[in-house]
């Protein structure tokens, strides 16, 4: 199975069918990733910045949230409401599996939903990816992003912002573990924040170790 790329914005699309009958121990990669991949909470712009940065480098973009819904033809509300977050939890671990196995010299930019880390064995797969950085982003910023949307279920009748306090609190060492660099981009304009990336995916791919499989 190969992965296809539009050729309109070079957003990646996944075989049909791919979430399904994928079954890879992960003990089973033995490629060199070079991914670029975007961690962080709801709203902090992995996927703007995953675009941006896209444009900017001339590479692939996937997102992991959008090749769930494109894999099931349903939207990530309706997968947590119907199924619960378990199940989107092993979606996001089998497309991680799916990604670590690929033979693959391309590099992606990956922007991942905001609770991929909290697996232990995705932070290890993602880790195996390539370069990861986790956009760090003050929760009042988060609050004002996330308002402007009402695509999140987990922020779905409960008051947003005690939930993304809660959630950063929960999830900070998690991110800490995956990351390689953490930025704090609530300043920052999109622009600002690809090109910082950009030099730190330079400066991290061209150190003499990088590129070995993590374990
Ligand atoms: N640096 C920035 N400056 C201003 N606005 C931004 C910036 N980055 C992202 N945004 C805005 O914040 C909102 C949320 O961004 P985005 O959807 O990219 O977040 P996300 O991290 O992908 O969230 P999720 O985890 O829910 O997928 C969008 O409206 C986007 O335009
Ligand atoms: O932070 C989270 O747990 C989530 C973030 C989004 O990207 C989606 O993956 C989903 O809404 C869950
Ligand atoms: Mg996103």
């Amino acid at each position: 199975m190969s992965i296809q790329t539009c050729p309109g914005d070079g957003t990646i699309s996944l075989p049909a069918g791919c979430l399904s009958h994928f079954t890879m121990s992960p003990s089973g990669s033995h490629n060199r990733h070079r991914h670029i991949i975007l961690i962080g909470l709801m709203g902090c712009g992995k996927t703007t910045v995953g675009r941006e940065l896209s444009k900017l480098r001339g590479t692939p973009f996937l997102d992991t949230d959008f090749v769930i819904e494109e894999q099931l033809g349903r939207n990530i509300a309706d997968i947590f409401s119907d199924e619960g977050e378990d199940y989107f939890r092993k979606l996001e671990t089998t497309l991680l599996r799916y990604l670590v196995q690929e033979k693959t010299d391309a590099s992606y930019i990956i922007s991942t939903g905001g609770g991929i880390v909290i697996r232990p064995e995705n932070r290890t797969l993602l880790r195996q990816l390539g370069y990861n950085v986790w956009l760090n982003v003050d929760v009042p910023v988060l609050i004002q992003r996330t308002a402007r949307a009402n695509n999140r279920p987990l922020l779905h009748n409960v008051d947003p912002a005690e939930r993304l306090k809660t959630l950063f609190a929960t999830r900070r060492p998690m991110y800490e573990e995956t990351a390689h660099d953490q930025f704090d981009t609530s300043a920052l304009e999109l622009h600002e924040v690809a090109r910082m990336i950009n030099q730190g995916a330079e400066r991290h791919f061209s150190r003499p170790d990088t590129g070995r499989p993590e374990e």
